[in-house]
């Protein structure tokens, strides 16, 4: 019996159009991370569920596709990819591990549990800096953020900063187990004020903390009203600082001409809890999910047994390019036929070489036995006596002419 052809659900194919718009893409962002002096990088595609399991209150069991090895100990496709970077950081021999690291990679991750499997293989785009923490690290990542947005011309984006400090501080005053924090936290993402509110009411917190976690719900916009207000907020020494930090990023970002792309949310929380310092999530306008997720992870390496600072975010890909696709960015590339003739072989051969070294896609056919192609597309004939072009100036003024290009 034949096999059937069925792909597993949440996986297909990616016929050369759609790679084609990854590449470039992937391309565009990578040019700019090299210019940042980022330096590629690659993790295995799977690697111990440990590694994942030994960070509590980060990614669950019930997210990560699960695979037995030959000795009975449990793999898992990579379901992130900062985790494994870190380990890798703090393993390198030398322990002098490159500061600046950037990945592109396929992440294994159902987003929402195990029954969510449209969404559990994704491509990443990420950048990783291990360095001491300079708070002029968190604005060059921001602008690196937004720059890359630039880079691909997408419009009407936004990124949220958010402070994961300010809100662990803030936990800290009620003395919650951590399953107790985690449900506090899910549904402060959710944005659920009123089951936040009667989540709160199970435990024995005082009121002030409650009336300050109830406010981050809707504790965003305008960054130097909400960083105002949140200092108003602030009940403790390092939830102040989580503020003044912000604020500085927020007013290096105002004075690089940045703030239009800037809002605050101090209720931005993210189920990787790797998160210590500034957070940031990049959205564009009518589109719901992130495409950008960041942020400060400084004692995530330390699990690992080698204290560094660090900080990077993540490009959601596919998103990206369902973005760019509403947003209408992706100009098809015209390819251009050259016709070759049995008996002027080497003509079109050379002419096809000099609108390539053009930057033009060519296509040969044979002008004998293809006539039939597609004559819309318009024919360049080597069929006449001469060779119809002088120089590469001239068959590009020839060729852009021809194509409405001049
Ligand atoms: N690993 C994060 C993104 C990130 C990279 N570095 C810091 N954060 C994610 O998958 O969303």
């Amino acid at each position: 019996m034949p096999f059937d052809k069925q792909l597993p659900q949440g996986v297909s194919d990616l016929y050369s159009n759609d790679y084609e718009k990854k590449e470039y893409v992937i391309g565009q962002i990578n040019q700019l991370t090299k210019l940042y002096g980022f330096k590629p990088i690659q993790t295995p595609t799977f690697e111990y569920y440990d590694l994942f399991m030994s960070m509590p209150n980060t990614l669950d069991t019930d997210q990560m596709i699960k695979l037995i090895d030959h000795d009975g100990k449990i793999l898992v496709l990579r379901p992130d990819a900062t985790i494994p970077i870190a380990r890798m950081v703090a393993s390198s021999a030398d322990k002098k591990p490159f500061e600046r690291l950037s990945y592109v990679t396929n992440i294994f991750r159902m987003q929402n549990g195990e029954s969510d499997v449209f969404s559990r293989s994704f491509t990443q785009l990420g950048v990783e800096c291990f360095k001491e923490k300079d708070a002029y690290v968190d604005v060059e990542m921001i602008v690196l953020a937004i720059e890359s947005l630039q880079a691909i011309g997408v419009e009407r984006f936004q990124i949220d900063l958010g402070q994961a400090k300010f809100f662990q501080s803030l936990l800290k005053t009620m003395n919650l187990t951590p399953a107790d924090e985690r449900l506090i936290q899910e549904k402060l993402e959710q944005k659920n004020e009123s089951e936040l509110e009667q989540v709160l009411g199970k435990y024995k917190i005082d009121k002030k903390s409650k009336n300050v976690l109830m406010r981050l719900t809707d504790l965003f916009g305008n960054p130097l009203s909400v960083v105002n207000e949140a200092k108003s907020l602030a009940l403790n020494d390092d939830m102040r600082e989580a503020i003044y930090e912000l604020e500085w990023v927020v007013q290096q970002l105002e004075e690089l001409n940045l703030a239009d792309y800037i809002s605050v949310d101090l209720g931005l929380v993210n189920n990787l809890n790797y998160y210590t310092g500034l957070m940031f999530q990049g959205y564009v306008h009518g589109f719901g999910r992130s495409i950008i997720q960041g942020g400060r992870y400084d004692r995530l390496t330390e699990e690992f047994g080698l204290p560094m600072d660090a900080i990077g975010f993540g490009v959601y890909i596919d998103q990206l390019i369902d973005v760019l696709e509403k947003q209408h960015h992706f100009l098809k590339h015209e390819t251009i036929q050259v016709g070759v003739h049995s008996e002027k072989t080497i003509e079109a051969f050379q002419v096809a070489r000099q609108l390539r070294q053009a930057g033009m896609v060519v296509n040969l056919f044979s002008y004998e036995t293809e006539l039939n192609v597609d004559l819309d597309q318009k024919l360049i004939q080597l069929r006449d006596e001469h060779t119809p072009f002088e120089s590469t100036e001239d068959l590009i003024d020839k060729v852009g002419h021809m194509y409405g290009k001049n």
